[in-house]
């Protein structure tokens, strides 16, 4: 049987991810390994993402055991993966996605963020997620909560917060769905590019056989070509993970339908574009939709939050 050592980060929902994918191989006849690599996002704890910069910060160490071969492959969350790799890696697989948005959490009695009575308080540290209330709800307070998800629901029991903006996928996976106190709509609560997905990293250099069974295990067609859109508009804006540009592709009959857009950092500034393509064109839509932003102001956005956050 063919061995594939899976590297992965220690975090409990990183293992999800490669028991997830080690599940995938082993029932397609393949012999997984999990090997856990700690990375530099998982040492570092005490400064937020935006100030580390956070390009790599939880995918270098892993990405430096994919080239010098002590594991195959390296399993991440879509959405933590920057949208250009270096040339010598690349993504081969993208799972089922799981519902792609966030929620609200909470271990209190009926909250809802649409409740201007109340100065809710809202742990989250994305950029994205904090750009979007200040625009949307505005009487929501903001303070920035880091950390796995475990340390995150700790810190809102201990106080620090009533409620939790996060990523479904993530609540789900960690078996925390009691404590949604609300699904947020897709808009404005558009996700991160990828969000709901795991990918699949590895060199190019890897076997070509061995890499089209894992292939032939884990990657989920539909969900890739949307994935393969998201990432081209992600690629054409220039953003990062810890940018709020959003994007999320869905399939509408035969066509694949991308929203996506940017919020400025206090929420003034707000901007979406829609389109729709047949599927073979899919990266070609991702580019589009971000020119139409880039033409509607979206580089003078991008520049503006990119000083603030260096
Ligand atoms: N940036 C952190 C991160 N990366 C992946 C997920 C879980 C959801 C997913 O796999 O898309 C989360 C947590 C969150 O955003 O709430």
């Amino acid at each position: 049987m063919q061995t594939i050592r899976i590297g992965t980060r220690g975090s409990q929902l990183a293992l999800w991810q490669a028991h997830h994918v080690a599940d995938l191989l082993r029932d397609a006849g393949l012999a997984p390994e999990i090997v856990t690599i700690e990375t530099k996002g998982d040492k570092i704890l005490d400064v937020s993402l935006a100030k580390i910069g956070s390009k790599g910060v939880f995918t270098q160490e892993l990405e430096d055991g994919l080239r010098d071969g002590s594991i195959d492959i390296a399993v991440h969350s879509a959405k933590d993966m920057p949208s250009q790799l270096p040339d010598d890696l690349e993504l081969i697989a993208f799972t089922e996605r799981e519902l792609a948005g966030d929620v609200l959490v909470s271990a209190l009695p009926d909250v809802r963020l649409d409740d201007p009575s109340r100065r809710l308080v809202v742990g989250t540290s994305s950029t994205r997620r904090r750009a979007i209330l200040r625009r949307f709800y505005p009487h929501v307070t903001l303070v920035d909560m880091r950390g796995n998800l475990q340390t995150r629901m700790r810190k809102m029991a201990e106080g620090q917060c009533e409620a939790l903006l996060l990523a479904y996928a993530g609540v789900h996976r960690m078996g925390y769905d009691d404590h949604i106190a609300e699904m947020l709509p897709l808009d404005p609560f558009t996700p991160a590019v990828g969000q709901g997905s795991v990918t699949i990293e590895a060199a190019t250099t890897l076997d070509a056989t061995v890499r089209e069974q894992i292939r032939q295990a884990v990657n989920h067609p539909a969900t890739e070509t949307c994935l393969r859109a998201e990432r081209a508009f992600l690629r054409r804006l220039q953003g990062g993970c810890s940018i709020p540009v959003f994007g999320m592709a869905r399939w509408d009959e035969n066509q694949i339908v991308l929203s996506g857009g940017i919020v400025s950092l206090e929420g003034d500034e707000f901007l979406r574009e829609e389109a729709q393509e047949a599927p073979q064109a899919a990266e070609a839509l991702g580019i589009r939709v971000a020119e139409r932003l880039l033409a509607r102001g979206a580089d003078r956005i991008l520049r503006q939050i990119r000083h603030s956050l260096s």
